[in-house]
């Protein structure tokens, strides 16, 4: 390569306001070539310069599976992706801005991570965010349908109970759905859960396992106590104390933050996992298997939360509820409830 080339290529994607039709070329080619000759995957994030997509920007550059990071926003990704692209880490940083530049930002990516939108203030539901989320969730998943119809999506944007109904809804109406690639991202909740319930037991959260089933809003997050791993047990009143803070966790942050946003950091630490577990799958790795909302047939509702193992082309294997006590069952039938109504307005927004 030329040495005005070399400088073209590295100013094309410092300075993605001045990007050019013909930096694109240049782009690819590089996203070909990781730092240190590692092959690794390719990696999109849309909503990068938000809360939650600046950390999350931060720790994929950190990622040894990563060699391509794309951050994309509507706004600011150029100062993000100048901040980040100066680790030293392996992965090479393409910054994009607005709606013209979306092709680029999607072109040959592997997974596509979504935390674009608005999140909660105090007094608010995830479901009152459908009016803003629902559109852009729309607009963005119609550009992976047209530039990477076979990247795995992550899918972060609130209310993940209906985002996800609706990206699945133009993926149909695109030909591409492949529900193995469509996961809604409830990796925080069992985050959390791990966390509170290590917290009771007095012992290290990284030795603990929660499954988190249903869906993620209120009473659809269905912590399954009965099947926490190491083996535990717990008092009625422990059970009620840690089903509520669980379900509550999402709320408990945006009242602390007190209308400044929702959990931004400790949701980037929960996506990193999840992206890890799905790049790993795609790799080949034997056993990944975590917690994502996805299309199911696990109970009569269409998605549905449980773990799930990720594999060369996704959510391969939809794993059974196990076996549910008393205080389970009837969780179950509330979060069902909850789940059809927000699943169903999600489905309607797109054929409507
Ligand atoms: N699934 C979960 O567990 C979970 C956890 C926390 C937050 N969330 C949700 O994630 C979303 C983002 O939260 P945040 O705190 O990062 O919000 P934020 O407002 O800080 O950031 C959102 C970013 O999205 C960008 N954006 C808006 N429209 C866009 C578009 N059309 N294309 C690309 N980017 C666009 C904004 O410019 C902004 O940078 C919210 O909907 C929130 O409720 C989900
Ligand atoms: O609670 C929110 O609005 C954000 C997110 O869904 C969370 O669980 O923290």
């Amino acid at each position: 390569m030329e040495a005005n080339q070399r400088i073209a290529r590295i100013s094309a994607h410092l300075h993605p306001q001045n990007f050019q039709e013909e930096d694109r070329s240049l782009l690819r080619r590089d996203d070909c070539r990781a730092k240190g000759g590692t092959p690794g995957f390719k990696v999109a994030i849309l909503g990068a310069a938000g809360g939650i997509g600046q950390p999350l920007a931060l720790l994929m550059k950190m990622n040894p599976l990563v060699s391509a990071l794309h951050l994309y926003d509507v706004v600011n990704s150029p100062g993000v992706t100048a901040d980040i692209s100066h680790m030293d880490t392996a992965a090479v940083v393409h910054g994009f801005l607005g709606q013209s530049q979306l092709e680029s930002a999607l072109t040959g990516m592997d997974l596509v991570i979504i935390p674009a939108g608005v999140p909660r203030k105090p007094g608010m539901t995830r479901d009152d965010l459908f009016k803003i989320n629902a559109g852009i969730v729309k607009t963005l998943c119609e550009g992976i349908a047209k530039f990477c119809p076979n990247a795995i999506v992550n899918l972060i944007s609130n209310p993940v109970n209906s985002t996800v109904p609706i990206a699945a809804e133009v993926f149909k109406k695109a030909g591409t759905y492949d529900p193995k690639r469509l996961l809604g991202v409830t990796m925080l909740d069992v985050v959390r859960a791990n966390t509170f319930v290590a917290e009771v037991l007095g012992i290290d959260p990284r030795d603990v396992d929660v499954p988190v089933v249903g869906g993620h809003a209120g009473v659809t997050i269905l912590p399954l106590l009965s099947q926490v791993k190491p083996p535990s047990s717990f008092s009625r009143e422990e059970i009620d104390y840690l089903t509520n803070r669980i379900q509550d966790g999402g709320t408990e942050v945006v009242q602390a933050k007190a209308g400044t946003g929702s959990a931004t950091l400790s949701m980037a630490y929960a996506a990193v996992k999840f992206a890890d577990a799905c790049l790993r799958g795609l790799r080949g790795d034997a056993g990944v298997v975590e917690c994502a909302f996805v299309a199911s047939q696990v109970t009569e509702l269409p998605f549905f939360a449980t773990k799930v193992r990720l594999g060369r082309t996704g959510a391969e294997e939809i794993y059974q509820l196990g076996p549910l006590n008393e205080y389970e069952r009837s969780g179950l039938e509330k979060a069902k409830k909850e789940l059809a109504e927000s699943i169903q307005k999600g489905i309607s927004f797109i054929r409507k």
